[in-house]
């Protein structure tokens, strides 16, 4: 229903947003992965009639948005990365106010604040200023904002960054009933590969402005389906052993963090010796070792060689 064919966008000399095509059907849940400065905000202000691409086009039911941009604007609701409510009213009077932005007015108006207000779980502190909601709460009120006019596509722009835990699972497990049981389509930005494992269907990885790879999850793993990650924990950090292990021969991919090493290994190598031999010349205590399936954070290492909060 909805595509982009070669979207770009240019900055002076920044080439945010380079060719990139990508393709939403009816009710898919989708996912844009990429680290921070990937063109994920880019690409949504295009898709969203924001911004002007520099090149491509973006259509929805066929046809160009370009020169339709009514047409998307009526069936998109778009949560922003940054908070878009006036802090001075409460959350009912923000929802009635977008609600007649969208020509909503009576009891249809009073109906839909009632129903997104119980979507995103706080009806009963609808009066509150939403100066006074926390951080998770205001993102909240952001997706009712956005879904005050019954949109078709759900596009979110990275919504559960700088937010608590519960309103974190709040928000996420809203967005996935929505998909799941309302049929809703939803394209999702992240740079946490957990939210985008648990709420999409596919993917699109994108790494400088470019889409580097897509598929289903289990498509994006199978590029790993020769690999192997063997992760290791010690008692304490050992940045000279660390670095020692991850050039033992044949080990393809290292990603290290405080008391952790992260190996990508081709299935079947036997790495256990070499490692406790050096662990043990090194005076370091290994506490945990376990072999992972792959993850979409393994698939980035593995494309790009950086980890997506790098
Ligand atoms: N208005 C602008 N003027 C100039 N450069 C810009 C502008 N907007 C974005 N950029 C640049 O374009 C590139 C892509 O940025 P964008 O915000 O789309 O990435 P992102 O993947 O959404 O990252 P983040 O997760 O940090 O929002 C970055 O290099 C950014 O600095």
């Amino acid at each position: 229903m909805l595509e982009t064919d070669k979207l770009t966008k240019r900055f002076k000399d920044t080439l945010a947003v380079d060719g990139v095509s990508l393709e939403l059907k009816k009710g898919e849940s989708v996912g844009l992965l990429g680290p921070n400065g990937a063109g994920k905000s880019t690409a949504i202000a295009m898709i969203s009639t924001l911004l002007k691409p520099s090149s491509g086009d973006v259509r929805l039911h066929g046809k160009s948005v370009l020169k339709h941009p009514g047409d998307m604007r009526r069936v998109l609701g778009v949560v922003p990365q940054k908070i878009a409510l006036y802090e001075e009213l409460s959350a009912y009077e923000n929802l009635k106010f977008f609600g007649r932005l969208y020509g909503l007015s009576g009891k249809k108006l009073e109906q839909r604040i009632d129903y997104v207000l119980d979507l995103v779980g706080l009806a009963d502190r609808k009066k509150e200023l939403v100066k006074h909601y926390s951080g998770g709460m205001q993102r909240r009120v952001n997706l009712a904002a956005a879904m005050m006019h019954e949109p078709e596509v759900l596009i979110m722009d990275e919504p559960t960054v700088g937010i608590d835990p519960q309103s974190r699972n709040h928000l996420l497990e809203t967005i996935r009933r929505l998909n799941r049981e309302e049929g809703m389509t939803v394209l999702y930005t992240s740079h946490y590969m957990e939210e985008v494992e648990k709420l999409c269907d596919r993917v699109y990885i994108m790494d400088h402005g470019k889409v580097i790879a897509e598929g289903t999850k289990e498509e994006l793993k199978a590029i790993l389906s020769n690999q192997e990650t063997v992760c290791i924990e010690f008692d304490q950090s050992y940045p000279d052993l660390f670095q020692k292990l991850s050039e033992i021969e044949g080990v393809q991919h290292a990603d290290m963090d405080e008391r952790r090493l992260k190996l990508m290994i081709p299935k079947g190598m036997r790495l256990l010796a070499s490692l406790f031999h050096e662990a043990e010349r090194h005076g370091a205590q290994v506490t945990n070792v376990h072999v992972q399936t792959p993850t979409l954070e393994d698939v980035f290492l593995r494309l790009t060689g950086r980890t997506l909060r790098d």
